[in-house]
């Protein structure tokens, strides 16, 4: 007999079905709604969903205990999933907001050794339990925030022993807390200032030192690069990206987010990568790229925002055919940040995508943004049984409230993790 948990009499389940593939145009806007909706979870797995009363005769037929939580009043979703963080890191850098509003830009701090520069700092003096225990701040925040799912990246150690460091500190997060974490490894993050006047022998150390120990260790699924003006060129990324590559790691790009017409979005399409994040200067030419490689543009509305920079083109990508998944990008310098609720609002206000392109962004997509697209991403017999049960009567309340965090319940593998928005202590369930 299994261990059933029973979500019953939602006032809509947001199921987010229909179709195959990252979704896209149109199709970005199917929920798959249903009223008065239940879910039924069997060992963490989804073994049921639909209406109350086809649950209610699903459930005649099974003698096991079960865990009745009621959502009466409340929108259903899958959990939502944050595909594109640095949230394993140590310190925080509030002084550069006040910089920033003295009119400093981001990339000028991080030149004269600021940025990233200054988290690998303090994320290299942390001991590898410190940098856990700080980062763990961060998942159970997220987790308050409905967020069951994250991705995160390294590149604040810059050096082979550092990345190593903060790859394992995400491993042991992934192991330990409710929350999956799925790494990327990010070592050409930033050129450190050992390697001021030879950077390309740092984009050597990446490839011939840092990617195969990573590899080796089977630290990371997936290679990300800053690639932007005075960081690591077109050339440069494609080096490292080929490399890894080679070494089975599958493809993320930072790509066109400071730089006008830098051809981030084209390399990502060329090299067939799963993702390009930030897009905020994309050209025409590097939208329709996208559209035509099938990688999904990662959005961040967020880091636009905290950084006072116009948003990514989102309804030009729409139009064109691009996947659109949304993102916090948590870290401490252009977005700090852990609430997707606040992301999912401020893509409606700053690149006006409906309510209903914002879920899938943030579900589905999200998934298929990270590899995760047959576990999570919507509510399907065979996927986790990861929900979130909001404080709203139907699902354009949630974008309708800004800045307020609806998530009363939380569910991950069948089990309740956050209740009445407060974190319940559980151990990891088992996978
Ligand atoms: N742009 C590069 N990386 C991060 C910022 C990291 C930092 O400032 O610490 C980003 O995605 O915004
Ligand atoms: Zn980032």
């Amino acid at each position: 007999m299994g261990e059933l948990t029973y979500v019953k009499s939602a006032s809509q389940l947001i199921c987010m079905d229909g179709g195959l593939g990252p979704r896209t145009g149109r199709g970005m806007s199917m929920l798959g709604i249903t009223a008065n909706g239940s879910v039924v979870i069997e060992d963490g797995i989804i073994v049921f969903s639909g209406s109350d009363a086809l649950a209610e005769h699903y459930l005649s037929t099974r003698q096991d205990e079960i865990e009745i939580i009621d959502a009466r009043g409340k929108v259903v979703t899958p959990g939502l999933i944050d595909p594109h963080t640095h949230a394993v890191f140590a310190g925080s850098r509030e002084n550069e907001l006040e910089l920033r509003l003295q009119g400093a830009k981001y990339i000028d701090i991080l030149k004269q050794g600021g940025g990233i520069l200054n988290t690998a700092r303090s994320t290299k003096e942390a001991s590898e339990e410190e940098l856990v225990r700080q980062s763990k701040v961060r998942l159970d925040r997220f987790l308050l925030h409905g967020v069951t799912t994250i991705e995160a990246k390294s590149g604040y150690g810059l050096t082979v022993t550092d990345e190593l460091k903060q790859l394992r500190a995400a491993r042991a997060l992934n192991c330990s807390h409710p929350i999956d974490v799925i790494s990327t490894f990010m070592g050409a993050h930033a050129v450190p200032e050992e390697y001021n006047n030879n950077p390309e022998g740092y984009v050597d150390l990446v490839i011939n030192e840092m990617l195969p120990a990573v590899a080796e260790h089977e630290l990371a699924e997936f290679c990300d690069v800053f690639c932007e003006q005075g960081i690591f060129s077109i050339a440069q990324s494609r080096r490292i990206l080929d490399a890894a590559g080679r070494l089975g790691f599958k493809l993320k790009i930072h790509a066109d987010e400071i730089a006008e017409n830098f051809g981030g979005a084209e390399l990502a399409a060329e090299l067939g990568a799963v993702s390009a994040e930030h897009l905020l200067k994309a050209s025409e030419e590097g939208i329709q790229a996208l559209a035509k490689s099938g990688t999904i543009a990662v959005l961040l509305p967020g880091t636009a925002l905290f950084l006072m920079e116009q948003a990514a083109a989102a309804r030009k990508m729409i139009a064109a055919g691009v996947a659109v998944a949304l993102s916090t990008d948590c870290n401490p310098g252009s977005s700090p940040t852990v609430s997707m609720p606040l992301i999912m609002n401020a893509a409606c206000l700053t690149m006006k995508m409906t309510p209903a392109e914002v879920l899938t962004a943030s579900t589905i997509n999200a998934a298929y943004a990270i590899g995760r697209e047959n576990e999570i991403g919507s509510i399907e017999i065979g996927k986790q049984g990861d929900l979130v049960l909001f404080d709203a009567d139907n699902y354009r309340q949630l974008q309708y409230y800004y800045g307020m965090n609806l998530v009363h319940t939380v569910i991950k593998k069948g089990q309740v993790v956050v209740k009445g928005g407060v974190l319940v202590d559980r151990q990891k369930p088992a996978h």
